[in-house]
């Protein structure tokens, strides 16, 4: 269901169950059955839940797992550049409750946050959030963990959870402002392209000249210097060399 095409903007629907394997794993089989644009779908747990590059994505109740459905049209930016409304959408409805915190005296406002390369986010330098993206044909499903009560703990990363920065949020209260801004940045990735998307993730990243090192699919790092994002969003790094490196999928750390 859409408007013709004006806006982009299409109708959200949020069906919650209880439990199921992944969310993500639901909505493949749900596109291919052909569900339309602006379905969510919301699990309290997760039996199944997973992660990027085939990581587990641990589950429990409290946190938010929710994926929806983008049915790629004719005329819309490349797929890849999802990863970045995806990314800003989230970014903007952490901040909205943040600022709520804020302005209730319960989160330290010191507590900085921000977008890493792919999709990304960081709070006072740990791991908030996590997204999934996973394609069927003209079907990209965006998959978001968010953790909202707890996070778990990693061998490789720090991560963190809203809750331990004084932000109570029902994750279902959550997931309404996350859809409504989702498909405001959809509606203006199919009307305006990619450049105010881009414009919105460097404006949320860690600055330009951040230390990165990227984790490559075949195993080997790139350590660099963040310069910003290509056409496309991918990201670029400045190495020690002088060149300069466009990258495509690797998984990215701050140094
Ligand atoms: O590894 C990451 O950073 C991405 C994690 C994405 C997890 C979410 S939870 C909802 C959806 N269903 C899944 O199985 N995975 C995604």
């Amino acid at each position: 269901m859409d408007d013709g095409g004006c806006t982009g903007a299409v109708l959200i629907t949020i069906r919650t169950v209880a439990e199921t394997g992944s969310t993500n794993a639901d909505l493949l089989a749900l596109a291919r059955d052909g569900a339309e644009d602006g379905l969510w779908l919301r699990a309290i747990r997760q039996t199944a839940g997973r992660g990027r590059l085939g990581r587990e994505w641990q589950s429990p109740e409290g946190n938010l797992y929710a994926s929806t459905l983008v049915r790629l049209r004719p005329t819309d930016p490349p797929a890849a550049s999802l990863a970045l409304v995806a990314a800003v959408a989230l970014q903007e409805t952490v901040s909205t409750f943040l600022v709520a915190g804020i302005c209730q005296g319960t989160t330290d406002a010191s507590a900085t946050l921000v977008l890493k390369w792919p999709n990304d986010l960081l709070l006072a330098d740990a791991k908030l959030s996590g997204i999934l993206l996973e394609r069927a044909d003209d079907a990209v499903i965006v998959g978001y963990g968010v953790n909202i009560a707890h996070h778990p703990d990693l061998p490789d990363r720090l991560t963190t959870d809203l809750a331990a920065h004084g932000v109570v949020v029902d994750p279902a209260m959550f997931l309404d402002i996350l859809a409504d801004s989702f498909s405001r940045w959809i509606g203006r990735w199919r009307t305006e392209g990619i450049a105010p998307v881009r414009e919105r993730w460097v404006d949320c990243a860690h600055s330009a000249g951040t230390a990165l090192t990227a984790r490559l699919p075949d195993g080997s790092g790139i350590d660099g210097l963040f310069v910003g994002l290509d056409t496309d969003g991918a990201l670029i790094l400045r190495l020690a060399s002088g060149e300069r490196r466009v990258i495509h999928a690797a998984d990215v750390f701050l140094l």
